[in-house]
């Protein structure tokens, strides 16, 4: 089946129209990646400037743009929920929790009934908590509800690397896992570039890994203290996790899940398509990346423990 085929009447909703969610639809809208993108926030106003000033824009695009209602976005086949409140400079993305759960308590009960065979996307933080949230309070089966996790730190990293290696980011084959924020963990024992180790080249030894994996986990902070927010990373994020799902590419790129052998929605590198996670790939990870690996899961386990079975 053509890409356009396959996308011929397939329906996107972002709920929050803000920063993030206008971005994602810019950049969703650029790349044609469904044919109709609802967009819905409970600030009308705003909701309805975002929608006028994306439709200018439609003219380059196959995608239409329109206004939905909860309701409407929530018969959607792809939904990317974007609403919740961000981070203060100097702010956690965990410390975002209480206010953007009860944000997804509210997002979850307008948009019911969800489509049976909907894809659920989380992008508001701390990502891998509401992630498990709506895995539980959505009504959809788990494998049709991810978050973007550590997709966007994925690409910090990848841009740090190929940096040092001169060569171009898509040949280097390398994934930040666990969570999406302070305790990230960068799996360097089994990153690859050109099926070398990266830890087999003399620049990557010489490299402060330390230092460089710490500059990609305080990314976000050092762009939120500039301007506010950070929002074209994750558009692209959004963009093509969406073309995964329409295409059913089953690419394997870094979400949040529940991944069961931590027990926890965390950020692995998984197989998605239109039915959603295929399946998840744990990498192989030295003794100290997965004892933080553990340790995330176990601070995700304590911060979900209201949304666990
Ligand atoms: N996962 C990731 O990699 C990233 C996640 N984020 C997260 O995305 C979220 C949004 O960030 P921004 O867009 O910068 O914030 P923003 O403040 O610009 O936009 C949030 C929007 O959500 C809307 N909203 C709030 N409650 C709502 C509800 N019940 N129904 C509908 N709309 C509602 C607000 O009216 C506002 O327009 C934050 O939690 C931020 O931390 C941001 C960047 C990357
Ligand atoms: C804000 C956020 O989560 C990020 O840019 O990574």
């Amino acid at each position: 089946m053509s890409s356009a085929a396959k996308r011929e009447g397939s329906q996107m909703a972002i709920i929050g129209a803000g920063s993030v969610g206008s971005s994602i639809a810019f950049a969703c809208l650029m790349r044609s990646v469904v044919s109709e993108l609802l967009i819905n926030d409970f600030n009308t106003k705003v909701c309805e400037g975002q929608v006028l000033d994306l439709q200018d824009a439609a003219f380059v695009s196959s995608t239409k743009v329109r206004v939905g209602t909860p309701k409407e976005c929530g018969q959607a086949d792809i939904i990317v929920i974007t609403a919740g409140a961000r981070q203060k400079p100097g702010e956690s993305r965990d410390e975002l929790v209480l206010r953007n759960e009860e944000i997804l308590r509210s997002v979850l009960d307008g948009l019911q009934p969800i489509k049976k065979t909907a894809i659920l996307m989380l992008v508001a933080n701390p990502v891998n908590v509401l992630t498990c949230m709506a895995q539980k309070l959505s009504g959809l089966p788990p494998h049709q509800v991810i978050g973007t996790g550590t997709y966007l730190d994925s690409v910090r990293f990848r841009v740090a690397v190929k940096d040092c290696l001169k060569v171009s980011e898509t040949s280097v084959h390398a994934y930040i896992v666990g969570d999406h924020g302070d305790k990230q963990v960068a799996v360097w024992s089994s990153a690859s570039m050109g099926g070398k180790p990266l830890l087999a080249f003399e620049e990557i030894k010489k490299m402060d890994r330390a230092a460089e994996a710490a500059k990609v986990a305080h990314k976000a902070y050092k762009i939120i203290d500039l301007k506010g927010a950070t929002a074209f990373g994750i558009a692209a994020v959004v963009s093509e996790v969406a073309l995964c799902i329409t295409l059913n590419k089953l690419s394997v790129v870094p979400l949040s899940t529940y991944c069961d052998r931590f027990d926890a929605c965390l950020s692995f590198p998984i197989s998605l398509g239109t039915n959603g996670v295929e399946r998840i790939v744990y990498p192989e990870m030295d003794e100290r990346e997965l004892a933080l690996v553990e340790e995330s899961a176990v601070a995700t386990r304590h911060a979900c423990r209201n949304y666990r079975n």
